[in-house]
């Protein structure tokens, strides 16, 4: 396999990735969109920075890519609807450059009150100049912190220990949270109002584009300081420019810009204005444990393994994954059973979780279940990034619930799937040490384990039905490992499951069909 890294990712931080002697490390150098469209056919996997854009041009172009890893934050650079459609993993690395990005914040703030970068330019050009740079203290200053996430929060804790007060607006953190951090919660008009500093921590999107405006620069205090260590285009640079200019805002600092690399904005000519290019996360400790994240990332994904940081997936935390790893095989079989017993088109996919399974996050095992169902029976390729899509995309009602009662059962997988042409019932549970079982098909009893070949026969329950059907097995050399039996009346409907060691030809299925009292015969292999 190969795996392209782009953007200079931290060599040091590849070991994961060199370290596995069937992946390639390709070091690429800056590529135009075209240059990267013709190459990305060859990769398997991709790592990138803020830089290169994978754009939907290129995930178009790529063949055999899996994973597309982010040795940082941000991932607005990646085409993320494109890359889902494609069943491509999107990865990135989150926790890594946090405490990097909050130091850069507040180097920015200080920088800010104490003119730094300005007076150090005046006296490298030989002026000592002590008058022109008297500044202001952060003890006892009001910062607003717009944005209380990962970096919004080791801003605030650190603020907070120069004696500055904080208030925060940020809609999806709850205000107990804020306040066992001692933050004040607060509506953005009134963080406008108070702010002496404002400084922003949360992704571009539509909502957050230019949030910083004219309008909403009307509205802060006379002489508020403003810092973008998030995206650029949070802050409006026009805007920005002209209050700098109009002297409402006393000082600003942006790491990033609308459009980057940038060199000519009128802002940088400022001297109240502190530009540095997008260094949020530029120190040697980040730039290790942000390629080091991505890197086990994209090992786990090229494996097939459950990753922790995907973008476009249900993310799970390894204590969730822990937990439920055993029932995503499980489902993932109850998908793959059911896809081999299938009369007809999908329409409806019903999946009731019971037992202690209610109690956790279940959206990931509805994931790895539609995977299971949808992969055998379709083209294209289905995974765990795009498999609830793709159950969209064809018109495939998903319906997921849970309950705690899974009558004689600890936990039960129960998934009904209905086609035009009725409907078919599989559950599944967990016994102890991870024992997986498939203990019902279409409403009879059977205790079948998950893995090998399964011959699946419902018939009438009436004499020499099951002998037979042996007979003929084992007349084509097939080795009988073992057999159950499920009805629910005498002589009414039954099902046969028997364990076999091949896989039965297409031949004998059709001659065991001929058998009388047999009603279907289905060859399922897991
Ligand atoms: N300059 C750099 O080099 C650098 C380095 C790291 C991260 N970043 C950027 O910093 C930003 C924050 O990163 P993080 O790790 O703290 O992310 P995070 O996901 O932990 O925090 C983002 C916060 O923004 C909040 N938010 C979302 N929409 C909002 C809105 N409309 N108004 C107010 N708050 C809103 C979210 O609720 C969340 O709490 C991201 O844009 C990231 O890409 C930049
Ligand atoms: O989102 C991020 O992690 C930062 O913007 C860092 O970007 P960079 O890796 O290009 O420095």
């Amino acid at each position: 396999m190969k795996v392209l890294v782009m953007d200079g990712v931290s060599e040091q931080g590849l070991a994961p990735l060199r370290q596995q002697a069937d992946i390639e490390v390709v070091i690429g150098e800056k590529m135009t969109e075209d240059q990267l469209v013709e190459v990305i056919g060859d990769y398997d996997g991709m790592i990138v920075r803020s830089a290169t854009k994978v754009t939907e041009r290129v995930v178009e172009a790529a063949k055999k890519l899996k994973v597309i890893g982010r040795a940082g934050v941000g991932v607005d650079n990646i085409d993320r609807a494109a890359a889902t459609n494609k069943g491509i993993l999107v990865v990135n690395a989150p926790d890594g450059n946090t405490i990097a990005a909050a130091e850069h914040t507040m180097a920015m703030m200080l920088g800010l009150a104490r003119k730094v970068p300005a007076a150090c330019g005046k006296l490298k050009n030989g002026c000592w100049d002590k008058k022109a740079f008297l500044g202001v203290e952060l003890r006892g200053k009001t910062l607003g912190v717009i944005g209380l996430g990962r970096i919004g929060s080791a801003v605030a804790k650190r603020a907070q220990a120069m004696e500055m007060n904080i208030i925060a607006y940020d809609p999806y953190i709850s205000e107990e949270h804020a306040k066992k951090m001692a933050i004040e919660i607060v509506t953005l008009n009134e963080l406008y109002a108070r702010a002496d500093f404002i400084t922003v921590h949360m992704p571009k999107t539509k909502e957050t584009y230019h949030m910083i405006n004219k309008e909403s620069i009307a509205l802060m205090k006379e002489g508020v300081r403003i810092i973008n260590c998030a995206r650029g285009g949070i802050v409006d640079e026009a805007a920005l420019y002209e209050a700098m200019i109009a002297g409402k805002v006393a000082g600003a600092a942006l790491d990033v810009f609308e459009t980057e690399p940038n060199t000519d904005s009128p802002l940088i000519q400022l001297d109240n204005f502190i530009a540095t290019p997008h260094l949020g996360a530029s120190t040697a400790e980040a730039q290790i444990n942000v390629a080091v994240d991505v890197a086990e990332e994209i090992v786990a994904a090229l494996r097939g393994e459950i990753v922790k940081n995907a973008v476009n997936m249900p993310s799970m935390s390894p204590k969730l994954l822990a937990k439920i790893r055993p029932f995503l095989d499980l489902a993932e079989k109850l998908g793959k059973f059911q896809a081999q017993m299938l009369n007809g088109r999908v329409e409806k996919v019903e999946v009731v979780y019971s037992g202690d399974l209610a109690r956790y996050d279940v959206n990931p095992i509805t994931t790895i279940l539609l995977k299971g169902l949808l992969d055998p029976i379709l083209q294209e390729n289905v995974n765990f990034v795009n498999a609830p899509l793709v159950a969209k995309n064809r018109g495939i009602t998903v319906v997921q619930t849970t309950t705690d009662n899974a009558e004689d059962y600890n936990n039960l997988i129960t998934v009904t799937i209905y086609t035009d042409k009725g409907k078919r019932i599989l559950a599944g549970t967990l016994f102890q040490n991870n024992d997986s079982r498939i203990v019902n098909i279409d409403g009879y009893r059977i205790n079948a384990a998950t893995t090998g070949h399964m011959l699946v026969v419902p018939h009438i329950d009436k004499p020499r039905i099951v002998g037979r059907v042996g007979t003929l097995v084992g007349d084509k050399d097939i080795n009988i490992a073992g057999m159950q039996v499920g009805r629910i009346e005498i002589g009414g409907k039954a099902i046969m499951v028997m364990m076999v060691d091949n896989i039965i030809p297409q031949c004998a299925l059709d001659e065991l069909a001929k058998i009388d009292g047999v009603l279907e015969v289905k060859m399922v292999s897991l």
